[in-house]
């Protein structure tokens, strides 16, 4: 299992060993020994799965507030998808720069999103199912939003804003200017 940390270094790109054979493949898709010794020790208490039918459908960009502020550890099921990750902590160098990830059931690699960080994805294949662990419950009091296509943010989605499939919810998420300061960054 590889662990790669991308241009935001808190975000961690995880690729797990494929150990193939004639029957196909087998891989170990989370060691917590090793999540451990390279990201940290967290306790995964929820595990989420969505479905997503047309490709171009967008869910995020979404975090939830302190306290149940989430980390998530995302992968792709079925299909492929692009997984973003915008830096939402005040105080940091590298707030509200994104980074991206392409997560496909073929590839089996993982994003560790931590808390601080809104997260969102756009569906690259029809049927695409996107799993993922969190650290925190649920609460829809603490649930909150970021417009996807922010221009601010220079995210390159690979769907045109009229072509995007989008709950209503996130159609009228607010922009980076207008977010209320919800993260400090802890200098380490
Ligand atoms: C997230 C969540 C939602 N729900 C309920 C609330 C709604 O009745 C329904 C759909 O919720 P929502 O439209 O917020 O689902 P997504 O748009 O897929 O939201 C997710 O998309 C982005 C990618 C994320 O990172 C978050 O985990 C999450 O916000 O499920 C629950 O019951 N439990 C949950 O943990």
């Amino acid at each position: 299992m590889q662990f790669e940390q991308l241009a935001i270094p808190e975000v961690v790109l995880i690729k797990p060993k494929r150990l193939g054979d004639a029957r196909g493949y087998f891989m170990e898709t989370y060691r917590a020994d090793m999540f451990e010794r390279e990201i940290g020790s967290f306790s995964f208490l929820q595990d989420n799965r969505s479905f997503s039918a047309e490709i171009g459908t967008v869910r995020g960009l979404h975090f939830q507030l302190d306290p149940k502020a989430q980390g998530k550890l995302v992968s792709c099921a079925a299909g492929a998808l692009l997984d973003v990750a915008v830096d939402l902590r005040t105080g940091s160098p590298t707030y509200g720069r994104f980074v991206s990830a392409k997560l496909t059931s073929e590839n089996g690699f993982q994003l560790w999103v931590p808390a601080g960080f809104a997260h969102g994805f756009c569906t690259l294949q029809p049927d695409t199912v996107i799993s993922y662990k969190v650290t925190s419950y649920y609460s829809q009091e603490h649930d909150r939003g970021l417009l996807w296509n922010d221009p601010a943010l220079g995210i390159e989605w690979p769907v045109a804003a009229e072509k995007a499939i989008l709950s209503d919810k996130d159609r009228k998420q607010p922009t980076l200017d207008h977010l209320e300061s919800a993260f400090t960054y802890n200098v380490k």
